[in-house]
């Protein structure tokens, strides 16, 4: 469905659950956020119906993310129901891949077609420090296994901060010459815990003038997505480059998603506050058509674009809109 922009919605970012087991700094706080209880969370039945409501509405690519998807009871059983939507084209899911190794196989079988991970550090310390609690070998375990099972492309987000990765920069570009992997350098938007996390913006044009003075990049358009990322062949390598600039070079004009979150609620835009609670009329019996209507309204309260420069006044951090 075509919004007051012109822009195709055609993709449905869904939050499966809040809860996470890692609390990455710009992500989280320390001690994470209070928890929904069971019952504010939608069932995996109530995720099935309201996806297939937004098939009539012409989203044909769902994501499911979180917090960390996989932590979510039945996540395979999921991917399986969802696939069986008819009109659905691809179903990926972001996941910071901790537990990804003992589950690609069944989620590849299930009929997910890619995943995306999160990976900000090469460095095992690092990685501690950052998450505040993982271990770097779960997620190697869980490229591995996405590779081998075939949920490709991979693609790695890395979200950079000065100070914080930034010098780490050129290791993941060589990353990109020597593994068939995305790698994803992702600027540092100011939502949720990012502000007092401490981590400080790095503009998008410095990360690609650091990796062009030692690897030339040459223009790719064949990754098969229509999100956020501006994408490079990196001359003579298995993998590629991406960007990611949402403030320094935003990408709302091409815009094509709507978020739903693990509580119900229906997010026009990643940034503005405005939720429809559409849970509630799932609960309250609204049939299929009328859920598509809900839709329908959260495609044409879209704004233009994002004020991400205004900060940050929200509830909610980025682990509960989805990322
Ligand atoms: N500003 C903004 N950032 C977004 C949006 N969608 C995703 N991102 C950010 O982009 C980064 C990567 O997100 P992913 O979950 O991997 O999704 P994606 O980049 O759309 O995935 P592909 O379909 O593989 O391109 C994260 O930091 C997200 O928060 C968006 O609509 N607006
Ligand atoms: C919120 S996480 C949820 C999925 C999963 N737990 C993961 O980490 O991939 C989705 C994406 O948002 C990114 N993210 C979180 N906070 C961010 C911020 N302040 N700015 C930019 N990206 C952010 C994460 O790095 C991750 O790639
Ligand atoms: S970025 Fe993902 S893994 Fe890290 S705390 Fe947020 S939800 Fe969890
Ligand atoms: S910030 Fe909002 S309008 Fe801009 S790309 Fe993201 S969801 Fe779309």
């Amino acid at each position: 469905m075509e919004d007051h922009f012109s822009r195709q919605i055609n993709y449905l970012r869904i939050a499966i659950t809040d809860r996470c087991n890692l609390r990455c700094r710009y992500c989280m706080p320390a001690a994470g956020v209070p928890l929904k209880g069971h019952d504010d969370i939608l069932r995996l039945e109530e995720i099935v119906t309201l996806a297939r409501a937004a098939m009539r509405i012409g989203i044909n690519r769902i994501r499911l993310t979180g917090g960390e998807p996989l932590v979510r009871k039945n996540v395979v059983t999921l991917v399986r129901e969802l696939a069986k939507l008819p009109t659905l084209k691809e179903i990926s899911l972001t996941t910071n891949g901790t537990f990804l190794a003992g589950l690609a196989a069944a989620l590849k079988e299930a009929g997910l077609s890619r995943v995306n991970i999160s990976l900000d550090t090469l460095q095992k310390d690092r990685y501690r420090y950052i998450t505040r609690r993982g271990n770097i070998a779960s997620v190697w375990q869980g490229i591995r296994a996405a590779l081998a099972v075939g949920l490709t492309p991979v693609k790695i987000n890395v979200v950079v901060a000065r100070g914080f990765n930034d010098d780490e920069i050129l290791d993941f570009a060589r990353l990109a010459m020597e593994e068939p992997l995305h790698i994803r350098f992702i600027e540092l938007m100011p939502i949720g815990a990012a502000a007092a996390s401490g981590c400080s913006f790095l503009p998008m044009a410095e990360i690609k003038g650091r990796i062009e003075a030692v690897y030339p990049l040459e223009p790719l358009t064949d990754l098969a997505t229509n999100g956020p990322a501006v994408n490079f062949r990196v001359a003579g390598g298995r993998g590629s480059i991406g960007f990611i600039s949402a403030i320094s070079e935003h990408f709302c004009n091409r815009c094509n998603r709507l978020r739903l979150t693990a509580d119900g609620k229906l997010r026009p835009c990643l940034y503005w506050d405005g939720e429809i609670d559409i849970k509630g009329a799932l609960r309250a019996g609204a049939t299929e058509e009328e859920l598509a209507s809900i839709f329908a309204r959260a495609v044409s309260l879209k704004p233009a674009e994002h004020h991400m420069e205004r900060g940050w006044r929200q509830a909610r951090v980025m682990s509960q809109i989805g990322g």
